[in-house]
């Protein structure tokens, strides 16, 4: 078979393959990864880069003693940072862009849309899209945490063919090959349910990775699921370059769902995070279903969490089931106020003025998780 039709391809880049030793980055690996990406541009392919290996490049700049220290690893990642992409650039005759992402842009709406137009804009112009997350600036509330999902996100932003996922190991096995002698490479998965996730371990302690093939499948699932081919492969072997060009599987591949989600139930879905809670009664389930303005504030037994208009929330049974994600035309304090008034006619006549809770443009049914 000949090279693949891919209109544009996500190739994320895992940490062990930039910088092996923790002592700044090597281009060892990366060479043929380069011409990887050189030869898809040359087919008509676009391409963007995820790479991870920030902190592990910028590593050897501060005592060992200190590394576990937060405010260290931020500047680990910084000024690794800068050493990773002169490396990327320095094997490229064309040019290349960085784009550092945190989850706070990817969550918001208009800021996602932003970095698609940025992503297409660098394309058009033939400039090579390099994204990492920005480090330096992230907390536990506004970090994505591991490239992985990173690449399944900007891969969707993108309207990518494919997802490349390169890492230190073949693909996924059905158990951890560094535990298991009798470990099995997968070589196709078809749907990703729990027997998938069972056998995904985390990364391994003491090396540069995070997150593991956990978040490998995490991110499989966001990929497929907007109709996106996704493989992950050993980045350490040219091999798995070329047999990707001749159109063939050199490592695990995840089929595409063959009805992908709209693009913004999958944003709803995949990237957006809920910033409050609305419960409400069983009887919203249904309803829901055939017309999500349905929502009415007499259905609401409970609102938890701070959120302002337009922030995404998450509505669930008071057993915990899952019903959606969607966006808010109201926020927490509102709600607050119109669900508890006594008279039902009050809350009804504000809805009628002000317009339904949840906008019917942005619900993702999460299927009674
Ligand atoms: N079932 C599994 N199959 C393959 N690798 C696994 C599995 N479970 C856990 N792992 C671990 O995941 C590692 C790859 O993930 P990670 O260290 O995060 O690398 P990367 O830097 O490429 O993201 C493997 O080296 C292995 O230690
Ligand atoms: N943003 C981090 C990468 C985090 C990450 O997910 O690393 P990896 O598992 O090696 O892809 C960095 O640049 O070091």
């Amino acid at each position: 078979m000949s090279h693949p039709n891919w209109k544009r391809v996500v190739i994320k880049v895992g940490s062990a393959l930039i910088s092996p030793n923790k002592q700044g980055c090597s281009s060892h690996y990366l060479l043929s990864i380069a011409q990887f990406i050189v030869r898809c541009r040359a087919n008509g392919t676009q391409v963007v880069l995820v790479s991870s290996g920030s902190v592990a490049a910028g590593a050897h700049l501060f005592p060992d003693h200190e590394k576990s220290n937060i405010a260290v690893k931020k500047a680990m990642a910084a000024a690794g940072q800068t050493e990773m992409i002169a490396t990327w650039d320095r094997l490229f005759d064309f040019p290349s862009a960085q784009m550092l992402l945190t989850h706070a842009d990817l969550r918001d709406r208009e800021r996602y849309v932003s970095i698609r137009e940025t992503i297409f804009s660098l394309l058009e112009h033939n400039v090579l899209p390099i994204v990492n997350e920005n480090d330096t600036v992230t907390t536990d509330k506004l970090k994505v945490g591991d490239n992985d999902n990173l690449s399944a996100m900007v891969a969707a932003a993108a309207d990518a063919d494919a997802l490349i996922i390169c890492s230190d190991i073949d693909g996924l096995y059905n158990k951890n090959p560094h535990d298991h002698d009798d470990a099995e490479l997968l070589k196709e998965v078809d749907t990703i349910d729990a027997s998938i996730y069972a056998m995904a371990g985390g990364a391994a302690e003491g090396g540069v990775g995070t997150g593991g093939m956990r978040t490998k499948i995490e991110a499989a699932e966001k990929a497929v699921s907007h109709g996106i081919d996704t493989y992950i492969i050993n980045g350490f072997t040219e091999l798995s370059f070329n047999m990707l060009l001749a159109g063939k599987n050199p490592g695990t591949h995840f089929s595409p769902y063959d009805k992908p989600m709209l693009e913004n139930v999958h944003w709803m879905r995949h990237t957006s995070n809920a910033q409050g809670e609305v419960i409400v009664d069983g009887d919203f389930d249904s309803s829901l279903e055939n017309d999500s303005e349905q929502l009415t504030s007499s259905e609401i037994v409970d609102v938890k969490g701070e959120f302002s208009v337009g922030d995404t929330i998450l509505v669930r049974k008071a057993d915990g089931t899952k019903l959606v994600k969607a966006k808010s035309n109201y926020s927490s304090c509102l709600l607050n106020f119109i669900a508890n008034q006594e008279n039902d006619d009050f809350a009804s006549e504000f809805e009628d003025k002000t317009g339904p809770i949840i906008s019917d443009q942005h619900v993702a049914n999460l299927e009674k998780e």
